[in-house]
């Protein structure tokens, strides 16, 4: 089994400093691998701290305690405790996060929006430019909106081209947030379209997904977050 990404004893802590210093202890003890190929799908309640594993594993919020380790340029890299400068890289080259939300940037244009992970790696602008095109047109976005902000698209579209951002290349270990959320069955369909790709090419794939059938068709395995006593204040 190619494993592509492998978390020992993760721990998640928020320290509420505006009321009282109190603490919730959101993830304790987490063990889980993910390899090449695979998708583990997040399990748990409203509240069982699925986000929180997500934005932890991309390097948004610092553990309590415990390992991520991910394969990246050829090497296990342990993201705990790296460099400012190793995080860019490893976002850069091997750690996709589609989040549920686009960050909007104003008056940059939707195809651009698409098109930079690629841009980043170094791809030719006629390349990037020709698969952005194509993920916007499979995920039926206009084309009179490729070159509009988009500020002021609906919710739905939004996460749409978030989506082709995300898929605009292909990534070792690739973190969704309820890709699917605000989409309509066709365009599901199309999301678990570019799931199943990314899985045959190799991606490992960790993933939330409210909506039961998107979870059953996706899932290879899942990782079951329920704790007794979750968030336990203290
Ligand atoms: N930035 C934060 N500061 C303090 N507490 C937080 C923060 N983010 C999340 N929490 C708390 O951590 C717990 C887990 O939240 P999280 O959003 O990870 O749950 P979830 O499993 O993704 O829930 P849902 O399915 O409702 O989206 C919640 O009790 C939440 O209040």
């Amino acid at each position: 089994m190619n494993t592509l990404i492998e978390v020992r004893d993760l721990a998640k802590t928020f320290t509420l400093h505006q009321q009282h210093g109190v603490s919730l202890q959101v993830l304790r003890g987490l063990n889980f691998t993910v390899a090449a190929g695979e998708c583990l799908v997040l399990h748990g309640q409203s509240g069982a701290g699925k986000s929180t594993l997500l934005r932890t594993l991309y390097g948004n919020y610092l553990p309590a305690g415990g390992s991520i380790r991910i394969r990246h340029a050829g090497d296990w890299l342990e993201l705990v405790g790296a460099e400012p400068r190793q995080v860019l890289a490893v976002r850069r080259q091997t750690l996709g996060y589609v989040s549920q939300f686009l960050r909007v940037i104003p008056r940059v244009p939707a195809l651009e929006v698409v098109m930079e992970p690629a841009l980043a790696r170094g791809w030719s602008r006629a390349d990037a430019e020709a698969r952005a095109k194509a993920l916007l047109t499979r995920l039926n976005i206009p084309e009179r909106l490729w070159q509009l902000a988009p500020g002021t698209f609906s919710g739905g579209e939004q996460q749409r081209v978030n989506l082709a951002r995300g898929f605009m290349v292909s990534w070792p270990v690739l973190l969704l947030d309820e890709p699917t959320a605000s989409l309509d069955e066709a365009n599901a369909g199309v999301v678990l379209e570019l799931i199943d790709e990314a899985k045959a090419a190799g991606s490992a794939l960790i993933g939330i997904f409210h909506d039961r059938a998107i979870r059953e068709a996706v899932a290879d395995r899942y990782l079951d977050m329920t704790q007794e006593d979750l968030a336990h204040a203290s």
